[in-house]
């Protein structure tokens, strides 16, 4: 795809009960989550970026195209924005199947170098069969399809997805995440993908932008925000971290694979993937326990050796949450106060992590 641009925006917006401030540079490729609470105003920002908040003042760039600068009066209209915005609810044409919503798309796309054919969007979604229905005889997940292949038909710069998953059930949900995780490599532009959901933004975003009252509070790559112990994300119940790992080797008698990452190995359930394939693991802090030796007598298989970075304050006052320094990588651990004081534990301190759970994508 034509992309290769980073997206950069400054940009400002009053509403009555929010002051919109945001801006960032966000990567040229693959997805950036923006999370934050409800009402927060991360549809807004979306709606800014599209063009569609007429008192949204600012500066927008994607590479070296200016989309808006209010200093100098130049803005594009949505539609010679080379953008595609994908909602929550598939809003497709009632009237027009799924043939048709499709060519819809590929009608509306501005730029000369297509490149996302009909049959890569209808093949990469899977919707083949779906091709002479009409909406009103789709699953909720598959309307969600049809509207993400439409909206890749276009032949976009810049993806916005807005929870897209959000009306999906839980089983269309998880087949729709497997294959939006292969949409980074395959378009090579921006997305950036609005959530709620934790599982959500571990399995897709290489960066994550985090939105609070109207303004951006954090920006980085995923892992460096979700162990961030002055940010919610590393407080809440489904804390934890991202790491990249590569698969090593496959123990076949013990349904076992052995994957490494910058601090360690791990061994995993059996993961259906070649030798050297990348798999991103996500680990839960509630997951990991803290030894002082390696030990010899646990049903646990992972033990990593580590640093203690430092001990910070849970909202639960029961525990507290250990930042771990494992290699380069760095793990979260949510253990008891009572544990902390029993083992006397210290930042800087060299103790062992025993990890309990790997989920592995
Ligand atoms: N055009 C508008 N005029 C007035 N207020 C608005 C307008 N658009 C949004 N708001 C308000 O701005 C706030 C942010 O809304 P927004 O939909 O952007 O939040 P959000 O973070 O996307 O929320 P959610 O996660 O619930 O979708 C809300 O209080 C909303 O009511």
């Amino acid at each position: 795809m034509s992309g290769n641009s980073a997206l950069c925006f400054d940009l400002a917006l009053d509403l009555p009960q929010l002051k919109i401030r945001a801006a960032a540079t966000l990567p040229a490729t693959g997805v950036t989550a923006l999370f934050g609470a409800s009402g927060s105003g991360k549809t807004t920002l979306l709606r800014m970026l599209a063009g569609l908040e007429a008192t949204g003042r600012g500066q927008i760039r994607l590479g070296a195209s200016c989309w808006q600068d209010d200093t100098h009066k130049r803005r594009l209209p949505t539609h010679q924005r080379p953008l595609a915005y994908v909602f929550q609810e598939a809003s497709l044409f009632t009237h027009l199947n799924v043939r048709e919503n499709l060519s819809f798309g590929l009608t509306r796309a501005r730029v000369p170098d297509r490149t996302i054919g009909f049959h890569d969007a209808v093949d990469w979604l899977g919707i083949g069969h779906l091709l002479d229905r009409l909406p009103s005889h789709l699953s909720g997940g598959e309307r969600q399809r049809v509207a993400i292949a439409r909206a890749l038909l276009a032949q976009p710069r810049l993806l916005l997805m807005d929870e897209p998953l959000s009306a999906v059930d839980a089983d269309g949900r998880d087949a729709i995440l497997d294959t939006l995780e292969q949409l980074p490599e395959r378009l090579g532009i921006p997305i950036i993908y609005v959530s709620h959901s934790i599982e959500e933004i571990t399995r897709l975003a290489d960066h994550l932008l985090l939105m609070s009252a109207g303004r951006l509070i954090a920006d980085g790559p995923t892992n460096t925000i979700l162990t961030r112990c002055d940010l919610p994300l590393a407080h809440g119940a489904h804390a934890g971290v991202v790491l990249q790992a590569r698969v090593v080797e496959h123990l076949a008698h013990e349904h076992l694979t052995r994957l490494a990452f910058d601090g360690g190995e791990l061994l995993v359930s059996t993961v259906a993937r070649p030798i050297d394939v990348s798999a991103r693991v996500r680990i839960a802090a509630r997951d990991v326990a803290i030894a002082m030796s390696a030990p010899t007598d646990s049903s646990v298989i992972n033990h990593l050796r580590a640093d203690i970075v430092d001990i910070n304050d849970d909202p639960n006052p029961a525990h507290c949450l250990v930042r771990l320094r494992v290699g380069k990588a760095v793990l979260l651990a949510r253990i008891t106060r009572h544990s902390r004081q029993r083992l006397a534990l210290q930042p800087g301190m060299a103790v062992w992590a025993l990890v309990k759970g790997v989920a592995v994508r």
